[in-house]
């Protein structure tokens, strides 16, 4: 990846990418430890879905939920593509990382499991406002296998989630060839590579605190719309 490129994007703060419209692109069921605690089957292939841009917040910022939702926190390792990805082969894939953040993927299961009974989008399961999380940029050096990182949540200081990302159904290279078969992927764009076991609701008021191997932490609170 060109240099200058590097220094732009560690450089600014993921929000930003919202404003030029990047796509946000998650996997689902990509854990072994939570398919094993939702009781099903490993999927054959990677489980896409998209997350409004419009959804990011950044710290200082707070997760809005409305009362009388089911909503969950699912921490996950976020990958930041670096350059122009399409149709690109496994053992490439890895080329097209321009960097790494720490993501919480909010997911309203109030929402989402009537989607799933009505076959219906998930997109307002996913991508309402402030259902991204994301914490600073992270360099690509600083991870020296995606495939190999400890992450881990507490919920008002009680450990939820404590996984690594050798746990993964579909390792990171396999979701970015993948993805990008249909998708062209392009720098800025977010990929959220699935959560481990242990995702579970907020209330208002709770305070989430999430971590990412000795690499970054990041704290946000939970506040009702309503
Ligand atoms: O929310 C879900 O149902 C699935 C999901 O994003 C994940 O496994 O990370
Ligand atoms: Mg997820």
């Amino acid at each position: 990846m060109a240099s200058h490129l590097v220094s732009r994007m560690a450089s600014v703060h993921l929000p930003n990418f919202s404003e030029v419209g990047r796509k946000i692109v998650g996997a689902a069921l990509n854990y072994k430890s939570l398919a094993k605690d939702l009781k099903v089957q490993h999927p054959q292939r990677p489980i896409i879905f998209l997350k409004a841009t419009s959804s990011y917040i950044k710290v200082g910022q707070d997760i809005e939920i409305s009362k009388s939702d089911i909503v969950n926190y699912e921490v996950e390792l976020g990958v930041i593509i670096g350059k122009k990805c399409k149709k690109v082969t496994e053992s490439n894939a890895l080329d097209y990382i321009g960097g790494y953040c720490l993501a919480l993927d909010m997911t309203n299961v109030s929402i989402l499991s009537e989607a799933r009974k009505a076959s219906a989008p998930w997109d307002l399961g996913k991508g309402f406002d402030t259902a991204c999380p994301v914490s600073k940029f992270i360099p690509k050096e600083d991870i020296k296998n995606p495939d190999d990182v400890k992450l881990w949540l507490k919920l008002n200081g009680d450990i939820k989630q404590n996984g690594n990302t050798n746990d993964m159904i579909f390792s990171t290279a396999h979701l970015i060839s993948f993805v990008s078969q249909f998708m062209t992927l392009e720098p800025g764009d977010l990929l959220l590579t699935g959560s481990p076991s242990g995702v579970g609701p907020v209330r208002p008021n709770d305070v989430l605190e999430c971590g990412l191997d000795d690499l970054v932490t990041m704290k946000f609170s939970v506040k009702p719309t309503d």
